[in-house]
């Protein structure tokens, strides 16, 4: 029986959604319907209340214009590098990549994955395309994966696991999911599909973070 009188963030966890740009109103559903308590997050005041955050698709220069803007760019930083748990898809995987390429002249991110993303990497004959993706960590068969001007891993770090790669014609195999601890990354858009698990894997890894968090508090 638990000793709380309060919902802990290990059972119930607030996870925000990133909203400055980008489809959060898809994220804030998937979320709730992998069972977290899911807030829009605009404000440094609004992050410091999230358990996770999640950094959703749609354009990553005006998100990063966006998020100096509102003062939250070092606030998200800070959040991260004190290990606050993360999820993005598309842009937000570009948000979350330690280094771009193909970005906007001084094009900033949050950083966080010691990777490098190529920004809509699958060329213009793929600006869209759906995939079958086998995606480690997820049981019961391939996500459908939505690339939509989508980015790509370049390359990555001796910490971050590549969890899907997928073909892409000559050029050959690309990272398409990965995961460097707390933090979490794909290309493609499950928000999109009505299908929750890699929802539910980023939810398990929040509520994980929080009982770590809880046990050495
Ligand atoms: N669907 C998406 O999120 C596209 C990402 C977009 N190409 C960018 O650079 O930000």
């Amino acid at each position: 029986m638990s000793t709380h009188s309060k919902p802990s963030a290990a059972d119930h966890p607030v996870i925000g959604v990133l909203a400055l740009q980008g489809d959060v109103r898809e994220h804030l559903a998937a979320l709730a319907g992998a069972g977290a308590l899911a807030r829009p997050v605009r404000r440094p005041d609004e992050l410091a209340e999230a358990d996770g955050l999640v950094v959703p698709g749609g354009e990553s220069t005006t998100m990063a214009k966006l998020a100096v803007a509102f003062g939250l760019l070092e606030p998200l930083r800070e959040r991260i590098r004190a290990g606050m748990p993360a999820y993005g898809s598309c842009a937000g995987m570009i948000m979350l990549a330690d280094k771009i390429l193909d970005g906007r002249d001084d094009q900033e991110t949050i950083g966080g994955i010691d990777m490098i993303v190529r920004r809509n990497a699958f060329g213009r004959q793929n600006e869209s395309f759906e995939a079958a993706v086998e995606m480690a960590g997820i049981d019961g068969g391939p996500v459908e994966g939505l690339f939509i001007r989508a980015p790509w891993v370049e390359s990555v770090g001796a910490g971050v696991e590549v969890l899907a790669t997928v073909r892409s014609g000559e050029s050959g195999t690309h990272p398409v999911a990965v995961r460097q601890g707390n933090l979490l990354a794909t290309s493609f858009h499950p928000e999109l599909t009505g299908d929750h698990r890699v929802h539910e894997l980023f939810v398990a890894m929040v509520r994980a973070a929080a009982r770590c968090a809880a046990a050495g508090a």
